[in-house]
């Protein structure tokens, strides 16, 4: 792994989008992309620059189950938001949170991972270590499934909505199986509370009790952190 320390989110946001920036003057066309506070600073750069996105296709790591795609704490929201309305991609996809019958249509965002091998799959890192939604203890070799959240994650999370009972309990997101398969990973953190948590990913065990400490078995992956998420390497 590489790790990158920045100043803050804006110095980090800024090294994270020259990385996204390279890849798509290089060629580069399907990109994982990821929600939550983290990514905020690269979609900002990303939205100031002159890149042309119109050839691009993203994949969305996860989406809350029972939200509509307008819903504000959607996560097809936030990156219409964020992103896609200033830099319309030719094809973004983000799960479907209203899927009727949730298996198969993991299996469907399975098969649209493997159709479009991920270019570059950006992260972001939950205090306790998962990646995307998969919670400790999820099995490494799972795809894109149902997951159902954890009390700590509710919590984090709740900071988006009205009140902690309005976040959804579950939600869909690919598997660390489908986050591995991507060519390259950029993995963002910033700020004191993802200390921990970045510690046990660079330095702990391969552990699936640590989601994100798979990506030590991975080729290709950068992380970049401010000085307060660095703070105990
Ligand atoms: N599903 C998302 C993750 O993809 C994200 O990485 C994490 C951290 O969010 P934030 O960047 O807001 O700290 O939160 C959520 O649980």
């Amino acid at each position: 792994m590489k790790v990158i320390i920045k100043e803050d989110n804006v110095q980090g946001g800024k090294a994270a989008f020259e990385i996204f920036e390279k890849a798509i003057k290089s060629g580069a066309k399907n990109f994982g992309l990821a929600t939550g506070s983290t990514p905020e600073t690269l979609y900002k750069n990303w939205v100031a620059s002159d890149l042309d996105c119109s050839e691009l296709t993203s994949i969305n790591l996860d989406e809350y189950v029972g939200l509509k795609p307008e819903d504000p704490q959607s996560y097809h929201y936030f990156m219409q938001k964020h992103l896609f309305d200033q830099k319309p991609f030719k094809k973004t996809y983000v799960p479907d949170g209203l899927a009727e019958d949730i298996d198969a249509y993991c299996k469907e965002y399975d098969q649209l991972i493997e159709d479009n091998q991920i270019d570059v799959q950006l992260l972001g890192i939950g205090q306790n270590g998962h990646i995307a939604f998969n919670e400790p203890g999820t099995p490494f070799n799972t795809g894109t499934h149902e997951v159902k959240l954890t009390e700590n994650t509710i919590k984090a999370n709740s900071r988006f909505f009205d009140s902690i009972d309005d976040v959804p309990k579950s939600a869909i997101c690919m598997g660390t199986k489908n986050i591995m398969h991507a060519k390259k990973i950029v993995l963002l953190a910033f700020g004191k509370e993802k200390a921990h948590a970045i510690k046990m990913m660079i330095d702990g065990p391969v552990t699936e009790e640590v989601p994100a400490s798979i990506l030590q078995l991975h080729p290709d992956v950068t992380v970049i952190v401010d000085k307060d998420a660095a703070s105990e390497l």
